[in-house]
């Protein structure tokens, strides 16, 4: 039976495969078909959904395959940043920025960082340092899975702030596969809106101060989980007299992290700061068996030049440049504010921009951004644009005056000649400088040659500058101050073999800055009694080896205008700078101290009587007083352009006339407007308690700084040769009369009357 069952069971199978009306009818089979493939699909699936394992696990495995290929890292061989087991996020980010093969400092620095080791990295300018240590920073926190809920794990320390923005956009740039969160802390921006970002933050880019001030106010945060810390121009930040501010914030640091230390230059300083901050770290040090510490690149030069040569000497170099990119580096912000200002005047034909520390946070980075993008320009600077700032393609970098030291020249000079491009240099030394500065210069392997410049050849602008100087009383005094902190800044150099104030032809230094008589420098005069009467006391001799040296130092970051101080540090700078602009003030006033106690003394006398300063009033000879009606007028109306720059060709009497005519409406209107916001307030006694604040109740350093910036722009544009802008229209500004806008729609109709 069962045997023969079987053959009918098979043969029911085929009897049902051969079944005629199966293979007739597609439709039927079609959909057996379906029902099966559907079936099988879900399974696929299930079992996929099954062996998918979470995302955060796949990337682990893909870490650890790029953690297992660290030891077999060859640095030598290392052609591509593709040849170093890099996450595929960074290496997008590079492949992105056209960065495709490593420098040397990256080559060597990125493996030993990748294994986790301390590496204290120097070479040349320009040579990437920046991308050394940024990749390997991307990569710890990669590695360990960093998220944003996990807060600070990386921390960046720069000399500036203008270097660290910089650095902070190269991370933008690389790092944007990532999902990491970036933050920017540095001086000059709102402390209260950081402190509330600040523990969110992954990566932070900051300045010394500021971290520090961070560190002590802000409660929520902290760098407990810190696992790489990157100090980047180390040599700078010591420099700038930062080396306590540094080992207060490492201290705050946990002692497991990582670091990196950067430095251009290998001083004995940064080689404390590594025994302090490193542990048994690897040093990279690229060029230290270069011939020469700058790049093969850069062609540099000096001249030798009298001081009161200096300034014919730079406009006749900016002429006979104008379609570079020129870098020129000055000792202290007085002497870029005014040359700046006057060489604007001048109108070389060339854009002229000015980078110095007594600028607003945003408008240095504003003016960084506007050189970097124009093609031919002079950015006069201090120091403060000296170290790691990277200008894309500079062609020169004139040194007007000397360096501090063979580092800082090395430096300046850095800001040419980056990555393989070519550059050049020019250091202007006054006789009494060369000597020692040159052999400073070749001990450092600095290949420099001397040039000889026809003094026949250099266009003199002294007169022009006397007659700025005759039509402005501001621009007089900023000559004034730029003299005074010259002298001081020269004073001030550590070494005196190559700085030596007592050398330098006071008059003819002035003259050439367009002032008719130097100014008195009280800070010389004393040490020039002081060295005539030794025994006298109270002068600056007599200051402690070490209070000396304290000055110093402060002062030096100020004429620098070094913008990495804590808010409080920068209040108190701020003071000093106001204490300096007095200091300056008292010496360009001669009139002595009593003298000024009688004035003093009279003008009460003048209050008591309840006389009007400033005001002439005339009686009869019967003692009767005449009414003035109108007052006398002061002119209201600035010069224009043609005015200003024909000073030699007398008395244009159509101009004069028209001068008039606008100096008439400017006075009709300033006049009407104040007897309308005198009647207003008569209306309006309240007025004083209203929330408007008006311009006498503003803080006035903030507006005059902003004031400044103003006029800079102004003259960026008129440097250039473009045409002035009317002065007026220049600077107008929404008008606060103080009136409703039905009373400013009557006032503007009434001008308009007057005008027509
Ligand atoms: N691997 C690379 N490929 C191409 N260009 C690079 C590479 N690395 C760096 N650069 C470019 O070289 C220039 C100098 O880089 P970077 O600013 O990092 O130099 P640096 O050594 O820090 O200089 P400094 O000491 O003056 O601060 C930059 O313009 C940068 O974009």
């Amino acid at each position: 039976m069962e045997k023969g069952k079987r053959p009918n069971v098979s043969l029911n199978k085929k009897t049902r495969k051969k079944n005629p009306t199966d293979t007739i009818d597609p439709v039927k089979n079609f959909e057996r078909w379906k029902k099966k493939y559907n079936k099988t699909k879900t399974r696929v699936k299930q079992e996929k959904r099954q062996k998918r394992r979470p995302e955060w696990q796949v990337e682990k495995e893909a870490i650890q395959r790029l953690v297992n290929k660290y030891n077999e890292i060859n640095a030598k061989d290392a052609e591509r940043f593709s040849d170093f087991p890099i996450s595929k996020n960074t290496l997008r980010g590079l492949m992105e920025a056209q960065y495709r093969q490593p420098t040397e400092i990256q080559r060597q620095t990125i493996g030993f960082a990748l294994q986790g080791k301390d590496v204290l990295g120097a070479a040349k300018t320009g040579s990437g340092k920046t991308l050394a240590f940024l990749i390997p920073v991307l990569e710890c926190l990669y590695r360990q899975q960093w998220t944003a809920m996990d807060g600070l794990g990386a921390l960046i320390i720069s000399p500036t702030r203008e270097l660290a923005y910089q650095t902070f956009e190269v991370l933008r740039k690389v790092g944007k596969n990532h999902e990491f969160s970036a933050g920017l802390i540095i001086g000059g921006k709102d402390l209260k809106n950081e402190s509330e970002k600040i523990h969110r933050t992954n990566i932070i880019i900051c300045t010394p101060g500021r971290l520090l001030q961070h560190m002590d106010e802000t409660a929520a945060f902290h760098a407990s989980d810190l696992h790489m810390l990157v100090l980047d121009e180390a040599d700078r930040i010591l420099d700038m007299g930062f080396a306590d501010t540094i080992n207060a914030i490492v201290e705050n640091l946990p002692k497991t992290r990582q670091t990196l230390l950067f430095s251009a230059t290998q001083t004995k300083s940064v080689k404390d700061l590594a025994r302090l901050s490193l542990k048994d770290p690897e040093y990279v040090w690229v060029h230290e068996k270069a011939k020469f510490s700058t790049p093969a690149t850069l062609e540099q030069n000096y001249v030798v030049c009298e001081l009161h040569q200096k300034v014919n000497m730079l406009f006749s170099f900016i002429r006979s440049h104008l379609q570079k990119k020129v870098i020129v580096f000055f000792a202290c912000c007085k002497e870029v504010q005014y040359l700046f200002r006057v060489f604007c005047r001048l109108r070389p034909g060339m854009p002229i921009l000015a980078l110095h520390g007594k600028q607003q946070q945003m408008k240095r980075v504003e003016v960084y951004n506007d050189f970097i993008k124009k093609k031919n320009a002079v950015l006069f600077a201090t120091d403060i644009a000296a170290r790691g700032l990277d200008f894309p393609a500079v062609n020169w970098v004139l040194q007007f005056d000397c360096p501090e030291d063979a580092n800082t020249y090395i430096h300046r000079v850095g800001r040419t000649a980056r990555y393989k491009e070519g550059g050049e240099a020019l250091l202007v030394l006054l006789p009494s400088e060369e000597k020692d500065m040159v052999s400073q210069l070749q001990e450092k392997k600095v290949p420099i040659n001397r040039i000889q410049v026809n003094p026949e050849k250099l266009t003199s602008v002294q007169q022009k500058l006397e007659a700025f100087l005759a039509q402005e009383k501001e621009q007089k005094e900023r000559a004034q101050r730029c003299f005074v902190s010259y002298l001081r800044s020269v004073y001030l150099m550590k070494n005196k073999d190559v700085f030596d104030v007592f050398q330098l032809k006071l008059q003819e230094y002035a003259a050439s800055l367009g002032l008719a008589v130097a100014p008195r420098v009280r800070f010389l005069n004393k040490v020039q009694k002081q060295r005539a009467d030794p025994g006298q006391s109270g002068g600056l001799g007599d200051v402690a080896p070490h209070e000396e040296e304290k000055e110093l130092k402060s002062f030096k970051a100020q004429l620098r205008g070094d913008g990495l101080k804590s808010e409080a540090q920068e209040s108190q700078s701020s003071d000093e700078e106001d204490d300096e602009e007095e200091d300056e003030e008292k010496v360009h006033n001669t009139i002595k101290k009593t003298e000024k106690e009688t004035k003093f003394k009279e003008a009460k006398k003048v209050l008591k009587r309840n006389f009007q300063v400033n005001t002439k009033l005339v009686f009869t000879e019967e003692g009767q007083m005449v009414q003035q009606w109108p007052p006398l007028q002061r002119t209201a109306v600035p010069a224009t352009e043609g005015e200003e720059d024909d000073c030699t060709s007398g008395i244009n009497v159509e101009e004069a006339r028209e001068r008039l005519r606008r100096e008439d409406q400017e006075f009709d209107k300033l006049e009407y407007r104040r007897k309308v916001k005198e009647k207003h307030r008569v209306r309006l006694p309240a007025a004083g308690t209203r929330k408007r604040i008006h311009s006498d109740h503003i803080d006035d350093s903030g507006e005059e700084e902003e004031e400044e910036e103003e006029e800079e722009e102004e003259e960026e544009e008129a440097a250039a040769g473009s045409r002035k802008r009317p002065r007026q229209q220049a600077t107008a500004k929404p008008l606060d009369t103080g009136l409703s806008l039905a009373e400013d729609e009557a006032l503007v109709l009434h001008l308009l009357g007057n005008r027509s």
